[in-house]
């Protein structure tokens, strides 16, 4: 499938620390994409570079095989984004604020915006710093579907929201989804909440990526191993971790399923996204390959 967005040798330098390093990376068109890691991992830093609010240190990136640094209004028109906290105009009511995102974008579907709040039952006439949380995150949301984009770019959107209001939130994308057939990428620290409804995993730890695919793929390329507890690091090929408790050590093993080198009675089974995402934001870092 061809990519939403193309990253190459991706780097972004603040001073003299590295946010971000070498992040090649390529995310198929029609997916919602988990971007995920640690504080401090380069999410954000990634999300302003692929919304052209950061220009790149080094290396590329494309959005639609256009180029994210050339800030044109018809790439912009192709991008919503929702910043982390969504951030409104607190003194605006949610019809001034409709009204701005009008006058300022190429393209606009008004109807589109008043009938997604409506269903809310967030009034127009309200000031956006009198609705709750919930409530602006929606505004937020319903401002950046109105541009009708392509890419949808979401930082750390469900933060600060209770479950229902994050349902809720993630109920309004999943439908602009269906309805639109957009490409999704938000980053979050709620893993549950990802996995009902992202299809891609891209995760970040100390500026590097250290892996990406397709969730079915990434989960189908791992197995957890647990056997007696050994205190030495075992050396099995394509260990991502090894945990110990009193008795048992669990290996999370990349690539293949069984590992037949290891002793007959060790178990294999599946492993689960929280699981997985865990184990890598644990070990140490490794420059993705
Ligand atoms: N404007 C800036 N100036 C200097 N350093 C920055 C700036 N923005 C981010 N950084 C640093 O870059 C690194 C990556 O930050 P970034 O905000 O991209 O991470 P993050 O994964 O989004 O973190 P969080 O989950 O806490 O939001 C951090 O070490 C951060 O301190």
């Amino acid at each position: 499938m061809s990519p939403a967005l193309e990253t190459k040798g991706l780097g972004m330098r603040y001073g003299r620390a590295w946010a971000l390093r070498d992040c090649s990376v390529r995310l198929p068109a029609g997916s919602v994409i988990a971007l995920v890691g640690p504080n401090g991992a380069g999410k954000t830093t990634f999300l302003q570079l692929v919304t052209g609010l950061l220009r790149p240190t080094e290396g590329t990136v494309e959005v639609f095989g256009q180029d994210a640094r050339d800030g044109s209004a018809e790439a912009l028109a192709r991008v919503g984004f929702v910043a982390q906290e969504h951030p409104l105009y607190q003194g605006f009511s949610v019809a001034d604020l409709l009204r701005m995102g009008r006058s300022l974008n190429l393209r606009w579907d008004q109807p589109l915006a008043e009938r997604r709040l409506d269903e809310l039952g967030i009034p127009l006439a309200k000031r956006a710093g009198a609705l709750s949380g919930g409530q602006q995150a929606q505004v937020t949301l319903a401002l950046a579907l109105a541009k009708r984009p392509a890419l949808l770019v979401l930082d750390e959107p469900l933060a600060n929201l209770d479950p229902i209001a994050r349902r809720d939130f993630m109920r309004t994308v999943m439908a602009a989804v269906a309805e639109d057939e957009i490409t999704v990428l938000l980053s979050s620290h709620v893993i549950a909440d990802l996995e009902a409804v992202c299809d891609w995993l891209m995760l970040l730890k100390d500026g590097r990526l250290q892996l990406a695919g397709e969730i079915e793929d990434v989960l189908a390329d791992h197995r957890m191993l647990t056997g007696p507890r050994t205190d030495d690091e075992p050396a099995v090929p394509g260990l991502v971790r090894a945990t110990h408790s009193d008795r048992h050590t669990d290996l999370l093993v990349r690539a293949g399923t069984d590992r037949p080198e290891l002793h007959p009675t060790w178990r294999s089974h599946p492993v689960g996204l929280e699981e997985l995402i865990l184990a890598y934001l644990e070990r140490p870092t490794e420059i993705a390959r």
